[in-house]
């Protein structure tokens, strides 16, 4: 039972992670469900024993008691109501915390977040959705084992006082059922694993097939995707297949109980009737009890075959977490608000106490999958006021170096410092209001464009405004008959790529960062744009209304002749560094991306030699 003891203790505190009062509520709702029929029983035993002559009473007892009985019944079924009403609050809150957990540490555990998100995002809603399902079902289990726990006890010891040889060869089936499920969960583990994984993978695709439409229209690949759709579920369907007959078969085994049971006390009680010493009511009460003690088995089983279900599932949901979260952060304690609205998700102020004089690193090196690709034992240093450009060809390590020293992937050596202090986790500090970053490949939710821009941060329309013309998207706003309001579509899909560029540079300006860090604005942002972005961005750090230290990848003109200090990268080193004039007399690399870039300039129609762009 090595897997089984931290799974009940990840079940423990799922169970009260909604709060310990509602579970013990839910519990104590639940018992009376499966503890009356103790009271039916008993009552079902005089009736007949009145009827059958056992026992001297008048017609209006039998009514009596048949009221009585049904009175249980009804009362019974009323108290499943609350129960199964309150039932259905204690899991939703289990399952939301749970899944707020996940989206916790995937967004803002410590560490690097780049690596955080391995799978794609259908696969991971996918998680996010069964194995969630699964837990929660798991540890809901807990409350109806109780309960047949209880029915069993007080019907052993009342079916005992009656006839024990009976009671104890009943028991027989009950422990040839626990041991079946006991031995068969280890298959259960294993098919409902690959059951879960490939259900994943038919999700994986079908989310990556929405995401991608146009590539695949574009491509004529709708045969090809619906081919490997094909395959994917038909994977899935033997897989399911499989999974559900081991589940099925296990509740069969454990129903075939109640058969077993009936059968044998019928059997063993008619010599025991025929020598008196068993009643036509003690038969009804046995009867009535066997059905209901075949639950505790199923129980049983259910908890059993849940067990290994609920280990994948715990590991399946770790794997989305921070590396060094473990399961008791998947079950910790979060707020929950199953009535009326949370309150405001308010950012954390901007943290202006220790504004930035200059940012260093020494020796940052990446080296990615354990390769030589990456970046090897860069230096560099930002001082306050400063625009730095990082440059360099194709996969030269430009992303990378930013992205080391934005925390969003793991150092393998280096470090990182701020005003001389040293930045243990950049991933958490280098955030805003220290840092906003605009990445190479932005990001837009299908939300307003104002809410895009935002993302949850209280700002004025003034600070908006700002923002926009910083990032010259004020004029695209303007014409816009929603403006600000107007949804954006999935991914931004109604906006330019230009548009989407300059929309999330917005976002980072908007953030009033001490440093601003733009990836590569060239890929979506002509010439002429690019450059008025850079006037605007230079004239606000000149007047204050903007962030006056600037990181930007770049091998456009517009950035390189505004910068103050280039770094010049080559396979991941530094190939040289300083400013343009310095670098176009003594880097050879420079040299090239230069005449590179004035050729591709004149190509696209800007201007071709340096001082020839038009003023601000
Ligand atoms: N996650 C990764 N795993 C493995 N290799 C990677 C990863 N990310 C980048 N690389 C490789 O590392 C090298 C540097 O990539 P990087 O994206 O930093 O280059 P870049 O200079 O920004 O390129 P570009 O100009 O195309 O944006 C490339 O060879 C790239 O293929």
């Amino acid at each position: 039972m090595s897997r089984g003891r931290p799974v009940l203790r990840v079940a423990g505190r799922v169970a009260v992670t909604p709060g310990l009062g509602r579970y013990l509520a839910g519990m104590l709702l639940w018992l009376p469900h499966p503890v009356l029929p103790l009271l039916g029983g008993l009552v079902l035993k005089l009736l007949f024993d009145q009827m059958s002559g056992h026992a001297a009473a008048g017609m209006d007892q039998v009514v009596w008691l048949c009221a009585a009985f049904v009175g249980v019944e009804v009362l019974r079924g009323l108290v499943l109501i609350v129960a199964w009403i309150h039932g259905v609050y204690w899991w939703d809150g289990a399952a939301t915390v749970l899944r707020a957990n996940v989206l916790r540490s995937i967004l803002t555990a410590p560490g690097t977040a780049a690596a955080r998100q391995p799978y794609s995002p259908g696969e991971s809603l996918a998680r996010l959705r069964d194995d969630v399902g699964d837990l929660v079902d798991f540890t809901d289990e807990s409350v109806p084992l109780a309960g047949a726990t209880v029915f069993a006890a007080g019907a052993l010891g009342i079916m005992a006082s009656i006839d024990h040889v009976i009671t104890l060869i009943l028991l027989v089936p009950m422990l040839v059922i626990g041991v079946l499920s006991r031995a068969l969960s280890e298959v259960v583990r294993r098919l409902r694993r690959r059951a879960r994984v490939l259900g994943s993978v038919v999700t994986a695709f079908i989310g990556d097939a929405f995401a991608g439409a146009l590539a695949i229209k574009t491509a004529g690949a709708e045969d090809a995707v619906l081919t490997r759709l094909r395959a994917h579920n038909r994977d899935r369907r033997a897989a399911a297949v499989k999974d559900r007959l081991a589940t099925d078969l296990l509740d069969t085994v454990t129903g075939t109980t109640v058969e077993i049971g009936i059968g044998l006390v019928l059997l063993l009680a008619a010599p025991a009737m025929r020598r008196g010493d068993f009643t036509v009511g003690d038969l009804a009460l046995f009867t009535g009890y066997v059905g209901w003690l075949a639950t505790l088995p199923r129980a049983i089983g259910g908890i059993l075959h849940r067990v290994p279900q609920a280990a994948v599932s715990i590991e399946r949901l770790g794997e989305l977490m921070a590396p060094h979260e473990d399961a008791r952060d998947l079950s910790r304690r979060t707020g929950l608000w199953l009535r009326g609205e949370p309150p405001p998700a308010v950012p954390a102020p901007p943290p202006h106490a220790d504004p930035l004089q200059v940012l260093e690193a020494r020796g940052l090196t990446v080296r990615h999958a354990g390769g030589d690709r990456g970046v090897h034992g860069i230096d560099l240093r930002i001082p306050r006021g400063s625009f730095t450009v990082i440059t360099g060809a194709v996969g030269a390590g430009k992303t990378t170096l930013v992205r080391a020293l934005l925390g969003l992937v793991p150092l393998d050596a280096g470090s990182i410092t701020w005003n001389g202090r040293r930045v243990d986790d950049p991933g958490t500090f280098m955030v805003p209001g220290r840092v906003a970053y605009a990445g190479q490949v932005p990001r837009l939710f299908s939300e307003t464009l104002r809410e895009n821009l935002l993302l949850g941060l209280p700002a004025d329309d003034a600070e908006v405004a700002r923002a926009l013309e910083l990032a010259v998207f004020d004029r695209d706003v303007a014409a816009m008959p929603g403006g600000l309001a107007t949804v954006v579509g999935p991914r931004g899909v109604r906006l330019s790529g230009g548009q989407v560029q300059r929309a999330t540079a917005a976002r980072a300006l908007v953030r009033a960062p001490d440093l601003l860090v733009v990836d590569d604005l060239s890929s979506a942002l002509d010439v002429e744009t690019e450059e008025l972005l850079w006037d605007r961005v230079a004239a606000a750090a000149r007047d204050g209304r903007g962030p006056d230290t600037l990181l930007v990848v770049s091998h456009r003109r517009a950035a390189l002749e505004r910068a103050d200090r280039i770094v010049v990268l080559d396979r991941g080193r530094i190939a040289g560094e300083g400013a343009l004039g310095d670098l176009l007399a003594t880097c050879p690399e420079m040299r090239r991306l230069w005449g590179g870039e004035r050729l591709a300039e004149a190509e696209e129609g800007g201007p071709a030699w340096p001082g020839a762009r038009s003023t601000p």
